[in-house]
Protein backbone atom coordinates (compact mmCIF):
# COMPACT_ATOMS: atom_id res chain seq x y z
CA UNK A 1 0.00 0.00 0.00
CA UNK A 2 1.32 3.67 -0.80
CA UNK A 3 2.24 5.67 2.40
CA UNK A 4 -0.41 8.76 2.46
CA UNK A 5 1.98 10.87 4.18
CA UNK A 6 4.92 10.05 2.13
CA UNK A 7 4.09 12.44 -0.89
CA UNK A 8 4.28 9.69 -3.45
CA UNK A 9 1.68 7.90 -6.00
CA UNK A 10 0.73 5.16 -5.40
CA UNK A 11 2.67 1.80 -6.82
CA UNK A 12 -0.64 0.26 -8.00
CA UNK A 13 -2.57 1.99 -11.10
CA UNK A 14 -5.36 0.13 -10.33
CA UNK A 15 -6.11 1.63 -6.57
CA UNK A 16 -5.78 5.67 -8.27
CA UNK A 17 -9.63 6.56 -8.98
CA UNK A 18 -8.56 8.81 -11.32
CA UNK A 19 -7.29 5.84 -13.88
CA UNK A 20 -10.64 3.97 -13.57
CA UNK A 21 -11.67 3.36 -16.91
CA UNK A 22 -14.75 4.86 -18.48
CA UNK A 23 -16.10 1.67 -19.50
CA UNK A 24 -15.38 0.05 -15.34
CA UNK A 25 -17.08 3.24 -14.59
CA UNK A 26 -20.52 2.15 -16.91
CA UNK A 27 -20.38 -1.07 -15.90
CA UNK A 28 -20.37 -0.19 -11.83
CA UNK A 29 -23.15 2.53 -12.43
CA UNK A 30 -25.53 -0.72 -13.49
CA UNK A 31 -24.57 -2.61 -10.68
CA UNK A 32 -25.01 0.09 -8.74
CA UNK A 33 -28.63 0.43 -10.27
CA UNK A 34 -29.52 -3.23 -10.07
CA UNK A 35 -28.19 -3.17 -6.36
CA UNK A 36 -31.24 -0.51 -5.73
CA UNK A 37 -33.52 -2.88 -7.67
CA UNK A 38 -32.02 -5.99 -5.47
CA UNK A 39 -32.98 -3.49 -2.34
CA UNK A 40 -36.07 -2.67 -2.84
CA UNK A 41 -37.25 -6.46 -4.38
CA UNK A 42 -35.46 -7.91 -0.90
CA UNK A 43 -37.63 -5.65 1.09
CA UNK A 44 -40.71 -6.27 -0.76
CA UNK A 45 -40.10 -10.11 -0.20
CA UNK A 46 -39.23 -8.85 3.79
CA UNK A 47 -42.85 -7.48 3.96
CA UNK A 48 -44.30 -10.81 2.76
CA UNK A 49 -42.54 -12.14 4.86
CA UNK A 50 -43.85 -10.31 7.93
CA UNK A 51 -47.27 -10.85 6.62
CA UNK A 52 -46.44 -14.44 6.84
CA UNK A 53 -45.24 -14.13 10.15
CA UNK A 54 -48.63 -12.46 11.24
CA UNK A 55 -50.73 -15.06 9.99
CA UNK A 56 -48.67 -17.91 11.92
CA UNK A 57 -48.80 -15.75 14.99
CA UNK A 58 -52.64 -15.96 14.95
CA UNK A 59 -52.72 -19.49 13.79
CA UNK A 60 -50.24 -20.20 16.69
CA UNK A 61 -47.63 -22.38 14.47
CA UNK A 62 -44.24 -21.77 14.53
CA UNK A 63 -42.03 -20.05 11.87
CA UNK A 64 -39.31 -21.80 10.83
CA UNK A 65 -40.18 -24.77 7.85
CA UNK A 66 -36.90 -26.22 6.94
CA UNK A 67 -38.79 -28.01 4.11
CA UNK A 68 -40.50 -24.82 2.89
CA UNK A 69 -36.75 -23.25 2.82
CA UNK A 70 -35.36 -26.57 1.07
CA UNK A 71 -37.67 -26.11 -1.63
CA UNK A 72 -36.92 -22.65 -2.31
CA UNK A 73 -34.02 -23.04 -2.99
CA UNK A 74 -34.34 -26.43 -5.16
CA UNK A 75 -37.02 -24.07 -6.87
CA UNK A 76 -34.42 -21.85 -7.60
CA UNK A 77 -31.83 -24.03 -8.59
CA UNK A 78 -33.51 -25.94 -10.82
CA UNK A 79 -34.42 -22.37 -12.84
CA UNK A 80 -31.05 -20.74 -12.44
CA UNK A 81 -29.47 -19.57 -15.82
CA UNK A 82 -26.52 -18.33 -14.98
CA UNK A 83 -23.88 -16.91 -15.14
CA UNK A 84 -24.58 -17.53 -11.50
CA UNK A 85 -23.08 -20.86 -10.22
CA UNK A 86 -25.28 -23.66 -8.71
CA UNK A 87 -23.20 -23.32 -5.61
CA UNK A 88 -23.82 -20.03 -5.08
CA UNK A 89 -27.75 -20.03 -4.84
CA UNK A 90 -28.02 -22.18 -1.23
CA UNK A 91 -25.45 -20.15 0.36
CA UNK A 92 -27.31 -16.67 -0.98
CA UNK A 93 -30.92 -17.90 -0.38
CA UNK A 94 -30.28 -18.65 3.03
CA UNK A 95 -29.24 -15.85 4.00
CA UNK A 96 -32.24 -13.97 2.79
CA UNK A 97 -34.44 -16.14 4.35
CA UNK A 98 -32.18 -16.35 7.35
CA UNK A 99 -33.28 -12.19 7.72
CA UNK A 100 -37.10 -12.96 6.42
CA UNK A 101 -37.28 -15.15 9.23
CA UNK A 102 -35.72 -13.34 11.91
CA UNK A 103 -38.13 -10.16 11.12
CA UNK A 104 -40.87 -13.05 11.92
CA UNK A 105 -39.14 -14.25 15.43
CA UNK A 106 -35.68 -14.54 16.53
CA UNK A 107 -33.94 -17.95 16.01
CA UNK A 108 -31.95 -19.29 19.15
CA UNK A 109 -29.67 -22.06 18.05
CA UNK A 110 -27.54 -24.11 20.53
CA UNK A 111 -24.31 -25.56 19.16
CA UNK A 112 -20.73 -26.44 20.46
CA UNK A 113 -19.19 -23.31 21.12
CA UNK A 114 -17.04 -21.34 21.95
CA UNK A 115 -16.68 -18.72 19.00
CA UNK A 116 -15.32 -20.17 16.21
CA UNK A 117 -15.93 -23.91 16.30
CA UNK A 118 -17.16 -26.24 13.24
CA UNK A 119 -20.54 -26.39 15.01
CA UNK A 120 -21.00 -22.62 14.95
CA UNK A 121 -19.81 -22.62 11.41
CA UNK A 122 -22.44 -25.15 10.72
CA UNK A 123 -25.02 -23.70 12.36
CA UNK A 124 -24.41 -20.19 10.82
CA UNK A 125 -24.33 -22.12 7.30
CA UNK A 126 -27.83 -23.84 8.11
CA UNK A 127 -29.31 -21.38 9.60
CA UNK A 128 -28.40 -17.87 8.38
CA UNK A 129 -26.55 -15.32 10.02
CA UNK A 130 -29.52 -13.44 10.97
CA UNK A 131 -29.69 -15.71 14.13
CA UNK A 132 -29.38 -15.27 17.87
CA UNK A 133 -26.17 -17.71 19.34
CA UNK A 134 -26.03 -20.08 21.80
CA UNK A 135 -22.53 -21.63 22.74
CA UNK A 136 -22.71 -24.16 24.74
CA UNK A 137 -19.72 -26.29 26.48
CA UNK A 138 -20.46 -30.07 25.39
CA UNK A 139 -22.96 -31.78 23.08
CA UNK A 140 -24.61 -32.94 26.13
CA UNK A 141 -25.22 -29.15 26.77
CA UNK A 142 -26.29 -28.75 23.23
CA UNK A 143 -29.45 -30.95 23.82
CA UNK A 144 -29.64 -30.02 27.12
CA UNK A 145 -29.67 -26.14 26.70
CA UNK A 146 -32.44 -27.18 23.52
CA UNK A 147 -34.10 -29.43 25.87
CA UNK A 148 -35.15 -26.44 28.38
CA UNK A 149 -36.10 -24.38 25.82
CA UNK A 150 -33.38 -21.90 26.09
CA UNK A 151 -32.54 -22.56 22.46
CA UNK A 152 -34.87 -23.52 19.98
CA UNK A 153 -32.74 -25.94 18.01
CA UNK A 154 -29.52 -27.52 18.88
CA UNK A 155 -26.73 -28.68 16.32
CA UNK A 156 -24.95 -31.47 17.18
CA UNK A 157 -21.91 -33.27 15.16
CA UNK A 158 -23.21 -36.74 13.77
CA UNK A 159 -20.68 -38.17 11.72
CA UNK A 160 -16.89 -38.25 10.21
CA UNK A 161 -15.68 -38.75 6.94
CA UNK A 162 -12.59 -39.95 8.29
CA UNK A 163 -13.46 -41.12 11.85
CA UNK A 164 -16.77 -42.07 11.57
CA UNK A 165 -19.67 -41.41 14.07
CA UNK A 166 -19.91 -39.07 16.60
CA UNK A 167 -20.74 -41.48 19.31
CA UNK A 168 -21.83 -39.19 22.39
CA UNK A 169 -24.28 -37.49 19.94
CA UNK A 170 -26.04 -40.82 18.96
CA UNK A 171 -26.15 -42.05 22.31
CA UNK A 172 -27.99 -39.32 23.79
CA UNK A 173 -30.26 -39.54 20.74
CA UNK A 174 -31.06 -42.86 22.46
CA UNK A 175 -32.76 -41.18 25.58
CA UNK A 176 -33.01 -37.61 24.78
CA UNK A 177 -37.07 -36.07 24.35
CA UNK A 178 -35.60 -33.78 21.14
CA UNK A 179 -36.25 -35.21 17.53
CA UNK A 180 -34.05 -34.62 14.70
CA UNK A 181 -35.63 -31.50 11.94
CA UNK A 182 -32.56 -30.96 9.68
CA UNK A 183 -28.89 -32.06 8.73
CA UNK A 184 -26.19 -29.85 7.59
CA UNK A 185 -22.40 -30.73 6.16
CA UNK A 186 -19.54 -29.20 6.08
CA UNK A 187 -16.12 -29.26 4.25
CA UNK A 188 -13.52 -29.22 7.53
CA UNK A 189 -10.01 -28.72 6.60
CA UNK A 190 -7.82 -28.42 10.11
CA UNK A 191 -4.95 -26.13 10.34
CA UNK A 192 -2.20 -25.71 13.04
CA UNK A 193 -2.83 -22.31 14.71
CA UNK A 194 -0.48 -20.50 17.00
CA UNK A 195 0.77 -17.82 18.80
CA UNK A 196 4.41 -17.64 17.04
CA UNK A 197 4.79 -18.34 13.20
CA UNK A 198 6.83 -21.44 13.41
CA UNK A 199 6.72 -25.33 14.03
CA UNK A 200 10.14 -24.49 16.40
CA UNK A 201 9.31 -25.22 20.14
CA UNK A 202 5.86 -26.54 20.38
CA UNK A 203 5.78 -28.60 23.50
CA UNK A 204 1.82 -29.45 22.84
CA UNK A 205 -0.42 -29.60 20.26
CA UNK A 206 -4.65 -29.52 21.64
CA UNK A 207 -7.73 -30.20 19.71
CA UNK A 208 -10.62 -31.67 20.26
CA UNK A 209 -9.94 -35.41 19.87
CA UNK A 210 -11.84 -36.12 16.45
CA UNK A 211 -9.83 -33.14 15.16
CA UNK A 212 -6.35 -35.16 16.72
CA UNK A 213 -7.24 -38.28 15.33
CA UNK A 214 -7.86 -36.92 11.75
CA UNK A 215 -4.39 -35.09 11.54
CA UNK A 216 -3.15 -38.29 13.01
CA UNK A 217 -0.81 -38.93 10.08
CA UNK A 218 0.36 -34.97 10.20
CA UNK A 219 1.20 -35.07 13.78
CA UNK A 220 3.19 -38.02 13.41
CA UNK A 221 5.61 -37.12 10.80
CA UNK A 222 5.86 -33.36 11.35
CA UNK A 223 5.92 -33.16 15.23
CA UNK A 224 6.48 -37.00 16.09
CA UNK A 225 7.64 -36.07 19.56
CA UNK A 226 5.21 -33.41 20.58
CA UNK A 227 2.45 -34.42 23.33
CA UNK A 228 -1.47 -34.32 22.08
CA UNK A 229 -3.46 -32.80 24.59
CA UNK A 230 -7.91 -33.65 24.06
CA UNK A 231 -9.54 -30.59 24.18
CA UNK A 232 -13.39 -29.70 24.64
CA UNK A 233 -13.59 -28.16 21.36
CA UNK A 234 -11.12 -27.40 18.72
CA UNK A 235 -11.75 -23.08 19.30
CA UNK A 236 -11.10 -23.74 23.08
CA UNK A 237 -7.85 -25.20 22.32
CA UNK A 238 -7.15 -22.13 20.20
CA UNK A 239 -8.40 -19.90 23.47
CA UNK A 240 -5.44 -21.93 25.33
CA UNK A 241 -2.69 -21.30 22.35
CA UNK A 242 -3.31 -17.40 22.75
CA UNK A 243 -2.64 -17.77 25.76
CA UNK A 244 0.45 -20.25 25.92
CA UNK A 245 2.92 -19.60 22.96
CA UNK A 246 4.26 -23.26 23.52
CA UNK A 247 1.06 -25.08 22.80
CA UNK A 248 -0.23 -25.03 19.44
CA UNK A 249 -4.04 -25.55 18.44
CA UNK A 250 -5.89 -27.77 15.54
CA UNK A 251 -8.79 -25.17 14.66
CA UNK A 252 -10.66 -23.31 11.58
CA UNK A 253 -9.19 -20.40 10.58
CA UNK A 254 -12.22 -18.25 12.00
CA UNK A 255 -11.06 -19.67 15.34
CA UNK A 256 -7.42 -18.47 14.50
CA UNK A 257 -8.16 -14.72 13.85
CA UNK A 258 -10.82 -14.98 16.52
CA UNK A 259 -8.04 -15.54 19.16
CA UNK A 260 -5.04 -13.81 17.06
CA UNK A 261 -3.02 -16.62 16.03
CA UNK A 262 -0.56 -17.42 13.21
CA UNK A 263 -2.02 -19.89 10.58
CA UNK A 264 1.48 -22.19 10.94
CA UNK A 265 0.52 -25.22 8.32
CA UNK A 266 -2.67 -24.99 6.95
CA UNK A 267 -5.24 -27.92 6.14
CA UNK A 268 -3.16 -30.64 8.00
CA UNK A 269 -6.19 -33.73 8.15
CA UNK A 270 -5.14 -36.46 6.40
CA UNK A 271 -7.99 -36.51 4.29
CA UNK A 272 -8.71 -33.85 1.71
CA UNK A 273 -12.11 -34.43 1.78
CA UNK A 274 -12.55 -34.40 5.09
CA UNK A 275 -16.26 -33.66 6.11
CA UNK A 276 -18.82 -33.72 9.30
CA UNK A 277 -22.12 -34.15 9.30
CA UNK A 278 -24.50 -32.05 11.69
CA UNK A 279 -28.19 -33.20 12.89
CA UNK A 280 -30.26 -30.41 13.62
CA UNK A 281 -32.77 -31.31 17.21
CA UNK A 282 -35.65 -29.43 18.37
CA UNK A 283 -38.36 -30.07 20.92
CA UNK A 284 -41.41 -31.79 19.50
CA UNK A 285 -43.50 -30.29 21.95
CA UNK A 286 -42.56 -26.98 20.44
CA UNK A 287 -42.13 -27.65 16.98
CA UNK A 288 -43.91 -30.08 14.49
CA UNK A 289 -42.13 -32.41 11.56
CA UNK A 290 -41.32 -31.02 8.87
CA UNK A 291 -43.40 -32.36 6.17
CA UNK A 292 -42.66 -33.83 3.05
CA UNK A 293 -40.50 -31.87 0.87
CA UNK A 294 -39.75 -34.42 -1.61
CA UNK A 295 -36.35 -34.91 -1.23
CA UNK A 296 -36.36 -36.41 2.41
CA UNK A 297 -34.62 -38.47 5.23
CA UNK A 298 -36.04 -40.62 7.93
CA UNK A 299 -33.69 -41.48 10.63
CA UNK A 300 -34.50 -44.51 13.15
CA UNK A 301 -32.97 -45.86 16.20
CA UNK A 302 -33.57 -49.34 16.29
CA UNK A 303 -32.83 -53.03 18.00
CA UNK A 304 -33.63 -56.54 17.76
CA UNK A 305 -33.29 -59.72 19.24
CA UNK A 306 -30.11 -62.04 19.26
CA UNK A 307 -31.13 -64.46 17.09
CA UNK A 308 -30.78 -65.98 13.57
CA UNK A 309 -32.31 -64.42 10.54
CA UNK A 310 -32.71 -60.82 12.89
CA UNK A 311 -30.76 -58.48 10.21
CA UNK A 312 -32.51 -60.06 7.56
CA UNK A 313 -36.50 -59.38 9.11
CA UNK A 314 -34.81 -55.52 9.77
CA UNK A 315 -33.93 -55.73 5.70
CA UNK A 316 -36.93 -57.58 4.42
CA UNK A 317 -39.73 -54.61 4.67
CA UNK A 318 -37.53 -52.26 3.14
CA UNK A 319 -36.47 -54.27 0.02
CA UNK A 320 -40.29 -55.29 -0.26
CA UNK A 321 -41.73 -51.48 -0.17
CA UNK A 322 -38.64 -50.30 -2.42
CA UNK A 323 -37.34 -48.14 0.40
CA UNK A 324 -33.55 -47.08 0.17
CA UNK A 325 -31.14 -47.42 3.16
CA UNK A 326 -28.68 -44.40 3.28
CA UNK A 327 -26.77 -45.69 6.09
CA UNK A 328 -26.61 -48.26 8.56
CA UNK A 329 -24.24 -47.46 12.21
CA UNK A 330 -24.19 -50.02 14.66
CA UNK A 331 -23.37 -49.03 18.62
CA UNK A 332 -22.69 -51.14 21.61
CA UNK A 333 -25.94 -51.71 24.19
CA UNK A 334 -23.81 -52.14 26.82
CA UNK A 335 -25.53 -54.80 28.14
CA UNK A 336 -22.62 -57.17 28.20
CA UNK A 337 -24.81 -59.39 26.08
CA UNK A 338 -23.00 -58.55 22.31
CA UNK A 339 -26.32 -56.94 21.82
CA UNK A 340 -26.68 -53.49 19.51
CA UNK A 341 -28.69 -50.21 18.57
CA UNK A 342 -28.71 -49.97 14.62
CA UNK A 343 -29.03 -46.10 13.47
CA UNK A 344 -30.92 -46.39 10.02
CA UNK A 345 -31.14 -43.68 7.85
CA UNK A 346 -34.35 -44.41 4.98
CA UNK A 347 -34.62 -41.92 1.69
CA UNK A 348 -38.10 -40.68 1.89
CA UNK A 349 -41.07 -39.55 4.83
CA UNK A 350 -43.27 -40.94 6.37
CA UNK A 351 -46.25 -39.33 4.90
CA UNK A 352 -45.41 -41.34 1.45
CA UNK A 353 -47.21 -44.59 1.61
CA UNK A 354 -44.49 -47.04 0.65
CA UNK A 355 -42.04 -45.40 3.40
CA UNK A 356 -45.07 -45.74 6.35
CA UNK A 357 -45.41 -49.37 5.46
CA UNK A 358 -42.39 -50.48 5.36
CA UNK A 359 -41.71 -48.38 8.53
CA UNK A 360 -44.67 -49.92 10.14
CA UNK A 361 -43.24 -53.89 9.49
CA UNK A 362 -39.91 -52.29 10.36
CA UNK A 363 -40.85 -51.78 13.83
CA UNK A 364 -43.04 -55.49 14.09
CA UNK A 365 -39.72 -57.17 13.03
CA UNK A 366 -37.72 -54.47 16.58
CA UNK A 367 -37.44 -55.27 19.54
CA UNK A 368 -36.79 -51.47 20.04
CA UNK A 369 -37.80 -48.49 17.71
CA UNK A 370 -36.97 -44.97 17.80
CA UNK A 371 -38.42 -42.47 14.91
CA UNK A 372 -35.17 -40.12 15.24
CA UNK A 373 -36.88 -37.59 12.95
CA UNK A 374 -37.52 -37.18 9.54
CA UNK A 375 -36.45 -34.17 7.55
CA UNK A 376 -35.31 -32.88 4.22
CA UNK A 377 -32.09 -33.70 2.70
CA UNK A 378 -29.06 -31.26 3.36
CA UNK A 379 -29.60 -28.75 -0.27
CA UNK A 380 -26.34 -26.99 -0.98
O1 LIG B 1 -43.02 -19.39 3.90
C1 LIG B 1 -42.95 -19.23 5.11
O2 LIG B 1 -43.54 -19.96 5.93
C2 LIG B 1 -42.13 -18.12 5.67
O3 LIG B 1 -42.16 -17.87 6.86
C3 LIG B 1 -41.20 -17.37 4.78
C4 LIG B 1 -39.79 -17.95 4.78
C5 LIG B 1 -39.01 -17.22 3.63
O4 LIG B 1 -38.32 -16.26 3.93
O5 LIG B 1 -39.17 -17.66 2.50
C6 LIG B 1 -39.16 -17.69 6.11
C7 LIG B 1 -39.12 -18.65 7.10
C8 LIG B 1 -39.56 -20.03 6.90
O6 LIG B 1 -38.65 -20.94 7.46
C9 LIG B 1 -39.82 -20.36 5.49
C10 LIG B 1 -39.82 -19.42 4.51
Amino acid sequence: MADPTSGTPAANPAATPATIAPELLALREQIDSLDQDLLALLNRRAGLALAVGELKKKEGSVVFRPEREAQVIDGLKASNPGPLKLDSVAPIWREIMSACRALETPTRVAYLGPAGTFSEEAALGYFGSSIVRVPCTSIDDVFRTTAAGAADFGVVPVENSTEGVVARSLDIFLTTPLFIIGETSLFVRHNLLRKENSLEGIEVVAAHPQALAQCHGWLSSHLPNVERQPMASNAEAARQAALNPKLAAIASVRAGSEYGLHLVSPAIQDDTHNRTRFAIVTDPHRHPAPKASGHDCTSLVVSVVNRPGAMYDILKPLKAHDVSMTRFESRPARSGQWEYYFYIDLQGHPDEPHVHTAMQELRQACAYFKVLGTYPLDVH
